[in-house]
């Protein structure tokens, strides 16, 4: 490992992507070739980080689930934690009052969901957020999706469990994200950056902002690490 770069902790939505969750090619080499430890923290379900691990021919260190989910391949640990049932619950009694998800049938965005559940955007906000306070839950919107997870997770809770495992210590990272869920990890990383087109949680909670939005705002972010 190389001692001048730190560990980098990276979001996935807004931030290793364009607005439309495309992933940026350009920021494929920049983390396969990390001499870091590199852990993606994502809101998403633990396969599509599992699986842009593997396809980056990186190791799987992940936090899924925003910390709902965690996995230290070099440990073989999986952690999950948060009350998976009350968001289930939650789902259930929203679509008692006539709502739905939004993702369809099949709905891959709730598919593999261990901890936590997510509705799209375009559905009401106002009635999930008071079956989730009734249900001791909070809403999260990431601006790809709204949220409900419990709140004894978070990405910050994601890091510490790495940090737990490969022992190292938070203060240690660099942490680049866009959004609300990326907050707790920003407020424990040692340098916390948020892209151009983060929310105004994030655009807070950072250390620094970059100039570029998405994918050019990750290469920028990382840009005095790799001179
Ligand atoms: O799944 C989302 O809504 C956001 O995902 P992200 O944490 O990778 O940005
Ligand atoms: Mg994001």
């Amino acid at each position: 490992m190389d001692n001048d770069t730190p560990p980098l902790i990276v979001d996935i939505d807004g931030t290793l992507t364009d607005e439309n969750r495309a992933i940026d090619h350009r920021v494929m080499p920049v983390l396969r070739e990390w001499p870091a430890h590199v852990v993606i923290a994502t809101g998403k379900a633990m396969p599509f980080p599992i699986a842009l691990c593997e396809f980056l021919g990186i190791e799987r260190t992940v936090v899924a689930e925003n910390g709902g989910v965690v996995f230290v391949e070099a440990t073989d640990e999986l952690r999950l934690e948060g009350d998976h049932e009350a968001t289930l619950a939650v789902g259930e009694a929203y679509r008692d009052l006539g709502h739905d998800l939004g993702f369809g049938q099949i709905d891959l965005a709730n598919r593999w969901r261990e901890t936590e559940l997510v509705v799209s955007l375009d559905q009401p906000l106002e009635p999930l957020e008071e079956l989730a306070a009734e249900h001791g839950l909070v809403v999260l919107d990431t601006g790809f999706a709204y949220h409900v997870t419990d709140p004894v997770v978070d990405k910050g809770t994601g890091l510490e469990s790495v940090c737990a495992e490969l022992d190292l210590e938070p203060e240690a990272f660099l942490a680049v994200g866009d959004s609300v869920n990326d907050a707790q990890m920003f407020d424990l990383a040692g340098e916390a950056v948020a892209v151009a087109n983060a929310d105004e949680t994030a655009l807070e909670r950072a250390d620094r902002v970059t100039d570029a939005t998405y994918g050019d705002g990750f290469l920028e972010a990382v840009a005095p690490y790799r001179d």
